[in-house]
């Protein structure tokens, strides 16, 4: 008997609007990293759709729902995403290459704490009030109520898709806004699928939409006169563009951009714990978070040691099969931007650098081959003059520069445009206080790397960022005070 030809039915991924997904005809290919295969297309908004979408969260009634039953819902949105916790893994890890094993711990697990850390903050925060004292022996009473923002533009990039997206929307419906989500183009999946989840936990049609597409929906969502605050994470060219384009109509941003991290490594450091530490902050996500370590400042006495452990620990990782569980690291998000990492994997080499490992493309076997893939990189050799020292990479490559004093290795810590995270790596306390504070970044770590609580205040300052998210920063952020002063 003759067989059936197998019909492979490629996912579609959808927008979400007003409570029910919206079909487009136009689609674009949705990439898995680690093989350069299609796995999905992507249905593409349009200028209509951003409308709609703005109109029905506008119209969705969330405001007006009490924060005891909007924190009801955010708890349900963390157990409906517990309850599809493989379902978000493997969405994730299809759009992002990244191990499985990475998806899971970091990933879908920050995604349920985000809504249960938010449903708490909401539900435990007061409101300011002074009592004033007048000259005639009388007094005032001054409180302030916060009102939601009302329509929030929610961009979010790739390289931890559904942790950062989360983390906005979490913040921003606990404070009783609507959203208008607009995920990376090249990772979809998980923001469609939070779509079910959130509808699912009893969220009202309108108060969470997706529209997908490429920076022009971007642009057109955050300049849409119906959008009261913007919300951005990724790089600064595109956050500049963007602070651009909200102006005009002068809506709170707030903005969570790129870095050029530093530690510092003194010499009385317990150094098999820091090199645990360091690899973290250099490796972990393939170097593609915005906290991950790119200049590693090391005391010139332990350079040697500190050097040839990182390499030992980057030749330690396993590339491969995201699907893996043993496999540490996953190819970049991009063939576009594997071209970006080797251009500066060249213009070190130009600099005179040493590759004391890594330095170009990995051979992967079968299957993995026209994934974009690159070497842990670790250099020395250059100075804070090099390009490659002073720009955003976004790949696991780190410069090692050497410092004889602990004022020196401060200077040449802050020698930098960007101001988002440092880390210090001292068994000296008062050293470590010390360093943390002098460095002009918005999180400093001390003996530890993207070690987070969520209550606590979290972005950057100079190119790094605007303003800052996280506990009480979120509420201030996602509401608008109006203060009520009383007579008494
Ligand atoms: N958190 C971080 O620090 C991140 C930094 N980056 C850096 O950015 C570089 C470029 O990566 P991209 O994917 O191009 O990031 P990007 O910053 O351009 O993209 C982030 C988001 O902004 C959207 N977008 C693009 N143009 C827009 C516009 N004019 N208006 C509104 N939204 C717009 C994108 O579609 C995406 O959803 C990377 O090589 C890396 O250095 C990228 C991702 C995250
Ligand atoms: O922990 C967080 O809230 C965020 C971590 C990472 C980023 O913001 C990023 O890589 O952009």
């Amino acid at each position: 008997m003759a067989r059936l030809p197998t019909v492979v039915v490629m996912e579609m991924i959808r927008n979400f609007v007003g409570g029910a997904f919206a079909d487009r005809d136009a689609a674009f290919a949705d990439i898995d990293p680690a093989t350069g295969r299609t796995h999905a297309m992507v249905q593409v908004a349009d200028a209509s759709l951003v409308d709609q979408a703005v109109a029905a969260a506008r119209a969705s009634g969330w405001d007006r729902v009490p924060v005891r039953e909007r924190a009801a819902v955010l708890r349900r949105a963390a157990d409906g995403i517990e309850a599809r916790f493989e379902e978000f893994v493997a969405a994730e890890v299809a759009d992002t290459g990244k191990p499985v094993a990475l998806a899971r711990e970091l990933d879908v697990a920050r995604a349920v704490h985000n809504f249960r850390t938010f449903a708490d903050v909401v539900s435990a925060a007061g409101q300011e009030s002074f009592l004033t004292d007048l000259a005639d022996g009388r007094q005032a009473l001054n409180y302030a109520v916060r009102k939601p923002l009302g329509v929030v533009a929610v961009i979010v990039p790739w390289n931890l898709p559904l942790l950062l997206l989360t983390w906005k929307v979490s913040a921003a419906l606990a404070c009783g806004n609507s959203v208008v989500v607009k995920p990376s183009e090249l990772t979809p999946a998980t923001a469609t699928l939070l779509a079910e989840v959130l509808t699912d936990a009893g969220l009202p049609a309108g108060a969470y939409n997706v529209v997908h597409g490429h920076g022009d929906i971007g642009e057109l969502l955050v300049g849409h006169p119906g959008i009261d605050g913007v919300t951005f994470t990724g790089s600064t060219a595109t956050g500049t563009r963007v602070m651009r384009t909200v102006a005009p109509r002068v809506r709170p941003v707030s903005f969570e951009l790129g870095g050029k991290n530093a530690a510092i490594v003194f010499d009385d450091v317990h150094l098999d714990e820091a090199l645990t530490g360091l690899g973290r902050a250099i490796f972990t996500n393939t170097g593609q978070v915005c906290l991950c370590t790119e200049r590693v400042y090391v005391q010139r006495t332990i350079f040697a040691d500190v050097a040839d452990g990182l390499a030992e620990r980057a030749r330690a990782l396993r590339l491969g099969d995201p699907s893996d569980p043993d496999t540490t690291t996953g190819p970049l998000i991009s063939q576009q931007h594997r071209r970006k990492v080797l251009d500066h994997l060249a213009l070190a080499e130009e600099a005179g650098a040493k590759a004391i490992t890594g330095g170009g493309v990995p051979e992967m076997p079968a299957g993995l081959r026209d994934g974009s893939w690159i070497e842990p990189t670790l250099w020395t050799g250059l100075t804070n003059a090099d390009r490659v020292v002073r720009d955003e990479i976004f790949g696991p490559v780190a410069a090692l520069i050497p410092f004889d004093t602990e004022d020196e290795a401060i200077a040449l810590a802050n020698d930098t445009d960007y101001g988002l995270a440092a880390s210090v790596w001292t068994n000296d306390l008062r050293r470590g206080h010390r360093v943390a504070q002098a460095m002009d970044v918005g999180m400093s770590w001390v003996n530890t790397w993207f070690l987070r609580d969520l209550r606590s205040p979290f972005g950057g300052m100079g190119m790094s960022g605007i303003g800052r998210e996280g506990g009480e920063s979120s509420l201030h952020f996602y509401t608008e005070p109006t203060n009520v002063c009383v007579q008494l």
